[in-house]
């Protein structure tokens, strides 16, 4: 039987003032992952897997600081999914990354770009994701 990967996500949105928030659409930073990987060529929310020794939010800190060079202020959890991909079973915990200190930048040399909620649904991404844009638009 295959072991589920518990993996901390992070949905990071764009921090906006209040006159940019009347004009402009709330943005989101996604990284592509690199060909070679699981789910290799799709978009993600950066994040990866939690380890043995420390929390979701411990590894959501560490995880978006190795990868995308930032520091989380504060995250709200956003939902859980499970999701079986045949090769692979995950539990995705999603949080939303709405203070943070530094510019998102991928670090390991992937694609990135900042997206609307309505560009988010014309990426390929993971089939797993398809329960985090129900639950950005539902509460947009
Ligand atoms: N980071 C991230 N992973 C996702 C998303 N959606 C989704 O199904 N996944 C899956 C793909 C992978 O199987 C798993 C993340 O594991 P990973 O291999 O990237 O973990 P990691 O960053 O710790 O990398 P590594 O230790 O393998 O180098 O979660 C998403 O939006 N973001
Ligand atoms: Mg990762």
């Amino acid at each position: 039987m295959t072991q589920t990967v518990h993996v901390a996500v992070g949905v990071i949105c764009s921090q906006q003032t209040e006159q940019e928030t009347e004009q402009e659409a709330k943005q989101y930073f996604l990284t592509k992952r690199h060909q070679h990987v699981h789910q290799g060529g799709k978009w993600e929310f950066p994040g990866g897997k939690v380890e043995a020794n420390e929390t979701v939010a411990q590894a959501l800190a560490r995880e978006l600081k190795e990868e995308v060079a930032i520091e989380v202020l504060s995250c709200q959890p956003l939902i859980e999914i499970m999701h079986d991909y045949g090769d692979k079973k995950v539990c995705l915990d999603v949080f939303l990354v709405d203070n943070y200190q530094g510019k998102p930048t991928a670090q390991e040399g992937q694609q990135q770009a900042w997206f609307t909620l309505a560009q988010l649904h014309e990426l390929d991404l993971p089939a797993a994701n398809k329960a985090i844009l129900e639950t950005l638009s539902s509460a947009q």
